[in-house]
This record gives C-alpha cells, structure tokens and sequence, in this order.
C-alpha cells in the first residue's frame, strides 16, 4: 500500500468538504477520484498533497504519517501533483519548468555534487522527461506560448521530473481534444509501467476515468458513496442518483 486516508475531515465555514473519507491505495495503481460537482475532490487532493491539513484523520504516505508535512517536504518524498488551473511559468521556457520540477523534489540528487555537474544531471533529466512526453520540439519555447493542451502536458512533465512514487492529478484532461486526451493517456500508463509511479486522478470525464483507471472513489458532499474497481460504478444505485440529482 503506498497511501492510507483515514476519516479525513475539514470544512470550509460549516460546509462539510470532508466529513470522514477513508481509503487505500495499492502500489502501482491508476487510482481515480470522481465525484459530482462540490463533491470535494480538489479539497481531497489539497489534503493529500499538503496545502490543508485535516481538521480530524490522517494521511499516511508509504506508511510514515504526513502530518504536519509541507507539500514541498511531501514532494521530496515522493508525493507530486498537477494542478486544475495550469501553474506554469509562462514567460520561462518548456525546459526550463521541467528542470524547476526536477529541482523542487532535490532529494533524488545529491546535493554533494559539483554545481556544474547537478546542473548537467538534471538537464539531462528533464532533456528525458521531454523526450519521454515528446515534447523536446518545443523545449526551448516559453510555456505560456504553446497550445493549452501541450501545456497540459508540460505540466504532467514537470511533476513526472520530481520523480513522484505517487502522482495526484487534478482534471489533465479537462479541455483536451479527445486526440490529446489519447496521448496523454498513453503518456501516464507508460510511466506507471517505465518508472513505477503510482497514479491518483480526479477526473470529470468519466468515460476517461472507467476505461483507463483499476480502482474508482466516489465521492458526494464530503462522503464515500463507493469505493471499487471501475466495473461496479455504473452499477451503484448511490453514485447514479448523486449524478442525477446534479443534472
Ligand atoms: N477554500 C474554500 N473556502 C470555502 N469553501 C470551500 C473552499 N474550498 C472548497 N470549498 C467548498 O467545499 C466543497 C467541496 O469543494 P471542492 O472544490 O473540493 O469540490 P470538487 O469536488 O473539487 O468540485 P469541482 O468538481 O466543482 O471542482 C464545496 O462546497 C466548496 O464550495
């Protein structure tokens, strides 16, 4: 198991975001995290990387406990993260972000090095990254000039450059063309298979999310309305009335 939540809770001015979540996370496993809108799933990913710490339970990270835990200490540990909103330096080139996200989780270099030779190290890393994502055509671009769905991609290249055990997404595929969506599918199973990085997504297309993810989390108004392998979702008369009840 790399993750535990325990009877997580946290509100926001009485609003019930988290009123005791609780779930495991296999090693290895294409995790997802769906929900209808309000559910609290960016909450549960702010838990989980580090922005918020829970009013009550606890997060356990390849069984050491987080609390009290920065997102940049949770990140040097293993735990990355893409955000909703694109968090790039725009005016700064593709590589140069990729590098930054080597460079945020430094653990994986040793920091005895000669300056000049960390510097060679995590180029070439993130010269790896790039090509590994093909996104080494436009590595000398700035971020914030590309399409939005290669910087989409930048950005799954950048948290993947902190060499993550465990990777939290949030929404990659949220405006991408289906086209893009594919790829960038492609992308994230073959780095869980080339370098073992387990992955937790919250995703609204649900489609996306039953096709490609081994384990589904629903979550409605703070709770857990299931919690299984992706075949039993549809099925659920819980999760099709929270999604209903929405339309
Ligand atoms: N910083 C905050 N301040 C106040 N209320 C918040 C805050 N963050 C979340 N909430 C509230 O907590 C609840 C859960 O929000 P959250 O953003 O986690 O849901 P979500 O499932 O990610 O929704 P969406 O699919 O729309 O992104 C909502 O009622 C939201 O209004």
């Amino acid at each position: 198991m790399i993750l535990e939540a325990k009877d997580l809770h946290l509100s926001f001015r009485g609003v019930k975001a988290l009123n005791g979540v609780s779930f495991r996370v296999e090693e290895g496993a294409f995790y997802a995290v769906i929900g209808p809108n309000g559910a609290g799933k960016t909450t549960l990913l702010n838990v989980l990387s580090g922005v918020y710490e829970p009013e009550r339970g606890e997060v356990a990270f390849l069984g050491q406990s987080l609390k009290g835990k920065s997102p940049q200490e949770r990140a040097r540990m293993g735990l990355g993260r893409t955000f909703q909103g694109l968090e790039l330096f725009r005016g700064m080139s593709v590589l140069d972000n990729v590098k930054l996200g080597a460079e945020l989780a430094l653990s994986v270099y040793p920091m005895g090095l000669p300056r000049a030779e960390r510097e060679w190290a995590l180029r070439a890393w993130a010269e790896e990254v790039l090509d590994y994502l093909h996104l080494s055509p436009y590595r000398h671009a700035p971020a914030g000039m590309l399409p939005y769905g290669l910087q989409k991609r930048v950005e799954v290249a950048r948290a993947l450059a902190g060499r993550p055990k465990l990777l939290l997404l949030d929404e990659p595929m949220a405006g991408l063309a289906l086209e893009e969506k594919q790829d960038l599918a492609r992308f994230l199973l073959d780095a869980r298979l080339e370098w073992g990085v387990t992955l937790l997504w919250v995703e609204h297309d649900l489609r996306a999310v039953l096709e490609l993810s081994d384990r589904v989390l629903v979550l409605s108004y703070g709770e857990v309305l299931y919690e299984g392998p992706p075949e039993g979702v549809r099925e659920d008369p819980k999760v099709a009335e929270a999604y209903l009840g929405q339309a």
